[in-house]
């Protein structure tokens, strides 16, 4: 593979944080990246359709953590997500996260009654919120549960309700030590705690088996989380099946692994995110997932005018 020669074809799909009241701020817990007011947010998708970025990735920082605030048509990712394709429609792809992490005091991405997973009443706020966004007009939804049947359970929902709304899974998310940053920005209290109901890293099989299952259940992206300890996998996965689309994530503590030894002058930045995009586009996947969209466009137009 010479990627000068062919010129890059894999997307960014960029992460997008939607406040409301006093959840918005400059800051988050991961560097540069901010939380936005709805009207913040309208201005930022231009300016970024402009450099070229069309897809983005939605996440809601709400104050009052509950899936029926969520799913009121006044909810903030709702209102973002209508005002977006009423300005822009096709010209911009929105995916709308519909973990239940950021709805939960917990900070757990499913229900728990008793100590043990209440799958229904999981599958069914997945359900509700995938609804609400679909109303809102979203493109995708993403569902971030780590149950076996996650995808069925929504597109069903969806198919009832006649909304052709698809389906980019978290088929294949590891139980790894690196989703801290990501926590901290949405008000989890669950800092780098690992959860024992994602994928064990020790066995890519089962992880494997979940997304042959996501996909024939009709998932229309399976995301690989995080990317670059898991170059295999999505290597594999494209192996698997070739027509499969792949979303490779980035996740907060790569990304902030990287900008903080960049701080420290061990490595050069912009070098380093090069390799970080060229090594997963290698691997085989279609789009990333993350909090560069800046670096990424910078590669690819470098790699893109070469090749012509
Ligand atoms: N459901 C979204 C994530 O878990 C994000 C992980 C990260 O960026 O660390």
């Amino acid at each position: 593979m010479k990627l000068d020669k062919e010129g890059i074809k894999m997307k960014y799909i960029e992460c997008l944080f939607i406040g409301e009241g006093s959840s918005i701020s400059e800051i988050s817990g991961i560097k540069g990246i901010q939380v936005f007011s709805n009207e913040k947010a309208c201005e930022y998708v231009d300016k970024q359709l402009q450099a070229g970025i069309t897809y983005f990735l939605i996440f809601a920082v709400p104050i009052v953590k509950s899936i029926e605030h969520a799913i009121e048509s006044t909810f903030c990712v709702s209102q973002f997500i209508s005002k977006v394709k009423n300005l822009y429609g096709d010209r911009v792809t929105l995916i709308a996260d519909v973990g239940l992490s950021p709805y939960q005091d917990s900070g757990q991405s499913v229900i728990y009654q008793n100590n043990t997973i209440d799958e229904l009443a999981s599958y069914d706020a997945a359900s509700q919120l995938s609804l609400a966004f679909s109303e809102a007009g979203v493109d995708y939804v993403a569902p971030c549960l780590s149950l076996p049947k996650q995808v069925e359970k929504i597109k069903l929902a969806l198919n009832q309700k006649n909304y052709s709304t698809r389906i980019m899974s978290y088929s294949l998310k590891f139980s790894s030590s690196l989703y801290g940053a990501y926590r901290q920005t949405i008000g989890s209290n669950m800092g780098t705690t690992r959860k024992n109901y994602q994928s064990d890293y020790t066995n890519s099989d089962s992880a494997l088996t979940h997304m042959c299952d996501d996909l024939r259940q009709g998932a229309d992206i399976v995301i690989v989380k995080p990317a670059v300890h898991y170059l295999d996998i999505i290597f594999q996965v494209k192996n698997i099946n070739h027509k499969c689309c792949v979303a490779a994530y980035h996740v907060s503590g790569e990304f902030m692994m990287a900008k903080q030894a960049a701080e420290t002058g061990l490595i050069d930045e912009d070098d380093y995110f090069d390799e970080v995009h060229a090594s997963i586009y290698r691997a085989g996947a279609n789009f990333i997932i993350g909090y560069a969209a800046t670096e990424f466009i910078r590669w690819k137009t470098a790699i893109n005018e070469k090749s012509q």
